[in-house]
């Protein structure tokens, strides 16, 4: 396989393409609190078999706790930069669906880089995201396999928009359990990006993926 994407060794401030952005060290305690309750309160209210009095009592809670947040907001579209560790930084959306630090329906799921070059991370997937009784959703699973895929291209320095998914569910992925997932590069071709992707449980892949990133058009690519 032809290896000529020209991985870029900065990928650029997404504040050149008049994105807010927001550093994820500058998210205070008390938002990332917040967010982990309503993570709680959403499954809470997905599972509970409380009385009419309590259910009540509760909406008119959680009414007057977003009256209390209704006021201004981040912009869709607004970036959170992460910096790891071995000196590497990142950008995704803020509310990102599977990743995003403030979104209390993501996972969460953080991926950092492995010894062996591959991004690594486990999360946990609750009742939200059944699927089958006691199972994740195969909808989810390829969610995460996405964003795991999309991470991998951008780690290796092409960002991407995930123009093929390929997803296999091999075994059932339970709910409420650690499942660990990695991903990575295998190969580039102009501005095709090939990466791979597993979710495991006990060490067992449940789900894989494999995905063409399309490399997006940078400020100053020739596009091929
Ligand atoms: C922290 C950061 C981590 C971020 C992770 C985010 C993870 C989430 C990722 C996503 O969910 S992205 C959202 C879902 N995807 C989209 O919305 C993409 C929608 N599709 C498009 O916008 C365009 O189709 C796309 C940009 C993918 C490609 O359009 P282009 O006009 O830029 O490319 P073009 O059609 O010229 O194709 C470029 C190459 O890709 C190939 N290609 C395009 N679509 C393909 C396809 N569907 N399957 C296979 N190959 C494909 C195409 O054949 C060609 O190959 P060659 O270089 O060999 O000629």
């Amino acid at each position: 396989m032809t290896v000529d994407a020209h991985p870029d060794t900065e990928i650029p401030d997404p504040r050149d393409f008049g994105l807010a952005v927001v550093a994820e060290e500058d998210l205070s305690d008390e938002a990332l609190a917040l967010v982990q309750e309503v993570r709680a309160l959403v499954d809470t209210v997905a599972h509970t078999r409380a009385g009419a009095d309590d259910l009540a009592a509760a909406r008119a809670a959680v009414a007057e706790a977003r009256a209390r947040l209704d006021g201004p907001r981040h912009d869709v579209g607004t970036m959170v930069r992460h910096s790891f560790p071995d000196g590497r930084v990142e950008w995704g959306t803020l509310t990102n669906a599977v990743a995003g630090p403030t979104n209390p329906l993501a996972m969460p799921l953080r991926l950092e880089r492995a010894e062996d070059g591959d991004l690594r991370g486990t999360t946990v997937l609750n009742g939200v995201y059944q699927g089958p009784p006691g199972l994740v959703h195969g909808g989810w699973l390829a969610a995460v396999l996405d964003q795991a895929l999309g991470s991998a291209a951008n780690a290796a320095g092409m960002p991407g928009l995930t123009a093929n998914l390929d997803v296999n569910y091999r075994r059932p992925t339970p709910l409420n359990t650690p499942v660990e997932v990695s991903a990575r590069v295998t190969g580039t071709e102009r501005r095709k990006v090939f990466v791979a992707a597993e979710i495991r449980h006990n060490g067992e892949v449940t789900a894989e993926g494999t995905a063409i990133m399309v490399r997006i058009g940078l400020p100053g690519d020739s596009g091929s």
